[in-house]
C-alpha cells in the first residue's frame, strides 16, 4: 500500500464532551499513520459526502441521548440512505464511539445501532479490542476501558461537568479505538493490494 489509510470520524456534539473523545479518535489513527478528517453531521456539506464517500474507515461518535445516538445523528444516519442504496459505502471500516452522564446510561444500545448502521451498508465494523478494564479488585478507574464495552469505545462524566473533566481512560481509551482502526484499515488496504482486489 503506497498511501495513508483515510478515516473520517462522521460525529455530534451538543456540549464538547463526545467532540473531547472525537479529538482522541483522531489522534490515535493519525499516531499509526492515518489521513483524518472531521465531519459534523449536524452539518454536512457536498463536500463532506465526497470525503465520506472516498473514505477507507468511517468512525461514528454521538451523545447518547434518551437511551441512543442523538437525534441529529439519527438524521444523518437517514441521510447516509443514498449511500445505502448505490451500495457505495461497501466494505468501508467502520467503528464508533459514545458519550454519556451516567457510567452505563444504555450505551450499548448507542454502540449497537452504530454496528447496525455499519451493516446496513455492508461495512466491516471494528470493535474496540480491549479487555474490560476496573472489573477486579486490584484494578482502577483509571484503565483503558474502563466502562466495560466491546462495540467501542465509551465515556462517562456527570451531567455538571464540563469538558475539562472527562476521565483520561476514557480520552485514552478512545485514542486506543482510532489507533485500532486505522491499523486494521492498513492492513486490508495492504491485503488488497496484495490481492489485487482494489
Ligand atoms: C435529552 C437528553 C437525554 C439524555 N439521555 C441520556 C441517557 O439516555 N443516558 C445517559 O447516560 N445520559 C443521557 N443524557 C446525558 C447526555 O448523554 C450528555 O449530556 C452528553 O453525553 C454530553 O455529551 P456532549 O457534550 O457531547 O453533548 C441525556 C441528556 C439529554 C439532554
Amino acid at each position: 500500500m503506497d498511501r495513508s489509510p483515510r478515516v473520517s470520524i462522521a460525529y455530534h456534539s451538543r456540549r464538547g464532551h463526545t467532540r473531547v473523545l472525537a479529538q482522541a479518535v483522531r489522534a490515535g489513527a493519525e499516531d499509526e499513520g492515518a489521513a483524518v478528517t472531521m465531519v459534523l453531521v449536524e452539518d454536512v456539506q457536498e463536500s463532506d459526502w465526497e470525503t465520506l464517500d472516498a473514505s477507507d474507515a468511517i468512525v461514528f461518535g454521538a451523545p447518547t441521548l434518551m437511551g441512543s445516538a442523538s437525534g441529529a445523528f439519527h438524521a444523518f444516519a437517514e441521510a447516509t440512505s443514498k449511500r445505502w442504496g448505490t451500495e457505495s459505502w461497501k466494505d468501508k471500516i467502520g467503528a464508533g464511539f459514545t458519550h454519556s452522564s451516567c457510567k452505563a446510561g444504555d450505551k450499548h444500545i448507542t454502540l449497537g445501532y452504530f454496528a447496525t448502521l455499519a451493516a446496513q451498508h455492508q461495512m466491516h465494523w471494528v470493535n474496540l479490542g480491549l479487555a474490560p478494564g476496573w472489573h477486579l479488585s486490584h484494578e482502577s478507574e483509571g484503565d483503558l476501558n474502563r466502562l466495560g464495552y466491546f462495540n467501542g469505545a465509551a465515556a462517562a462524566t456527570m451531567g455538571d461537568l464540563g469538558t475539562d473533566s472527562v476521565h483520561k481512560a476514557d480520552i485514552a481509551t478512545a485514542e486506543h479505538l482510532g489507533r485500532r482502526v486505522a491499523r486494521h484499515t492498513a492492513v486490508v488496504l495492504a491485503g488488497r493490494a496484495v490481492l489485487g482486489i482494489g
